[in-house]
């Protein structure tokens, strides 16, 4: 739902959909078919109307229920605007370390091993974790998101048109590692998409279509 009382307008048809470890979800469907707002709904971010979301067999969230604070970590979401999601003054190993600490608890050598093995997942050279977000290009941001997110070891990635704001050859070889790091990392991912080309190369694609008209 959107909007409340006599404005509140339902937006989601009826969506079921399960994703399993290491598998990659592309949501496609026209303008307005309420991607984005599955997307919100599974990152905890908008509650659903009705029905829920469980992760790793456990409900996450649902219409009376937020995301339980020691399970946040469980899912992550790749923004559209990377640069835009990091601390402007922090560099990006900090952001990601301040990450780790909220929500897994982990700091010093385990954070650092946390933190390597994330940035080697998303392609995203070591030596960029000590710039600020506005030191990096669109990619580098966009693959330092990734990292951050990679890094608290999630069961569930949502990324809502990741690569949108990239030109075509940098969007290839940042969804090229977005789908490679989930893959090796065993984690699931929603990917919210108007490419086809980058749809075809998820290991499925589901279409969201909007409710009828009331
Ligand atoms: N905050 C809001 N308040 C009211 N209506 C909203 C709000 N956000 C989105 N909507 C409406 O909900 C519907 C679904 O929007 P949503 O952004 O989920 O679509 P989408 O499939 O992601 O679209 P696009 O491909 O254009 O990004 C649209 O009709 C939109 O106008």
């Amino acid at each position: 739902m959107h909007g409340r009382g006599r404005r509140a307008r339902r937006v989601l048809a009826p969506t079921s959909l399960r994703i399993h470890a290491g598998e990659s979800v592309a949501v496609v469907g026209r303008s307005g078919a309420g991607k984005s707002t599955l997307a919100d709904i599974v990152l905890g971010l908008r509650p659903a109307a009705d029905g829920g979301v469980a992760v790793s067999g456990e409900p996450w969230c649902g219409p009376s229920h937020r995301p339980e604070r020691r399970r946040r970590r469980l899912v992550q979401g790749v923004p559209q605007d990377p640069a835009a999601s990091f601390a402007p003054r922090s560099t990006v190993r900090r952001s990601i370390e301040q990450a780790l600490r909220r929500l897994t608890g982990a700091a010093g050598g385990d954070a650092e091993a946390m933190i390597r093995r994330a940035a080697e997942l998303a392609h995203l050279d070591l030596g960029l974790l000590d710039r600020r977000p506005a030191e990096l290009s669109g990619g580098q941001a966009q693959r330092a998101a990734i990292a951050r997110a990679l890094a608290v070891e999630p069961a569930v990635l949502v990324a809502d048109e990741p690569t949108s704001a990239l030109d075509p050859e940098t969007a290839l070889s940042v969804s090229t590692a977005l789908l490679a790091g989930v893959e090796a990392a065993r984690i699931g991912m929603l990917l919210v998409t108007h490419d086809p080309e980058l749809a075809a190369r998820c290991s499925r694609t589901t279409t969201i279509v909007a409710p009828p008209a009331p």
